[in-house]
């Protein structure tokens, strides 16, 4: 399987609808602290952008509701992944990302027998506090030798200049979140990601 190289991840379905259209190919819905019923709307909505537009939808954390909406890919941390039935994962027919940090962690991933395997962070994040330290660009390499073929993503503190490194250590796809949502000109931002990831597409 391949992933496009350029891997938005945002929180909203109305990030979606503003930037899918620019022409992302993978979005993951990434949304924390909503009820359930919320969020249930905000994946039919992301799901009818993304169907419009030919973007591969991924749902992050919530894998019963994805099944329950017919979503076809869904990403899991490892918490997540020690609570989830990957059988009923499987059976609703959705592909799987898992979260690595730690090589125990990428034990538990390959385990689990992934559709992707991401790495993180690669650099530092202003996203979300973290217990790791910045893994850095050699151990994106370390990584790819053990999760090829499956297609191995980076996250964490990337920005367009950071893209050329991440993918010459062995990344085949590149997450990001607040260097486009916290951008002055998000539109602008994600169309420069596109181009600058065209040479990997
Ligand atoms: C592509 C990608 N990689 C890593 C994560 C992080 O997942 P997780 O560890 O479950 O943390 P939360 O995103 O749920 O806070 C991700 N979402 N996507
Ligand atoms: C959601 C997330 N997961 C990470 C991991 O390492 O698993 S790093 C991260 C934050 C990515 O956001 P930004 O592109 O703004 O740094
Ligand atoms: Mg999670």
């Amino acid at each position: 399987m391949k992933l496009d190289p350029f891997y938005l991840i945002v929180d909203s379905a109305e990030w979606i609808e503003r930037l899918v259209p620019l022409g992302v190919k993978l979005v993951q819905l990434r949304i924390k602290d909503r009820n359930e019923a919320d969020i249930r709307g905000q994946i039919r909505l992301a799901k009818a952008v993304c169907a419009a537009h030919r973007c591969q939808l991924i749902v992050n954390d919530y894998w019963r509701l994805a099944i329950a909406e017919c979503c076809d890919f869904v990403h899991l941390g490892q918490e997540d992944l020690a609570e989830a039935d990957l059988a009923a994962i499987r059976a609703g027919g959705l592909k799987l990302g898992v979260s690595t940090h730690d090589e125990a962690e990428l034990d538990a991933a390959l385990a689990a027998e992934p559709d992707y395997v991401a790495l993180g962070p690669v650099y530092p994040t202003i996203l979300k506090k973290m217990k790791w330290a910045p893994q850095g660009l050699e151990r994106l390499s370390a990584w790819h030798a053990r999760v090829a073929p499956l297609p191995l993503v980076a996250i964490g503190g990337l920005n367009p200049d950071r893209i050329e490194g991440v993918f010459a250590h062995g990344a085949d796809s590149a997450a990001v979140v607040t260097d486009i949502t916290l951008n002055a000109d998000p539109e602008g931002r994600t169309k420069e990601w596109i181009r600058r990831t065209a040479a990997w597409r």
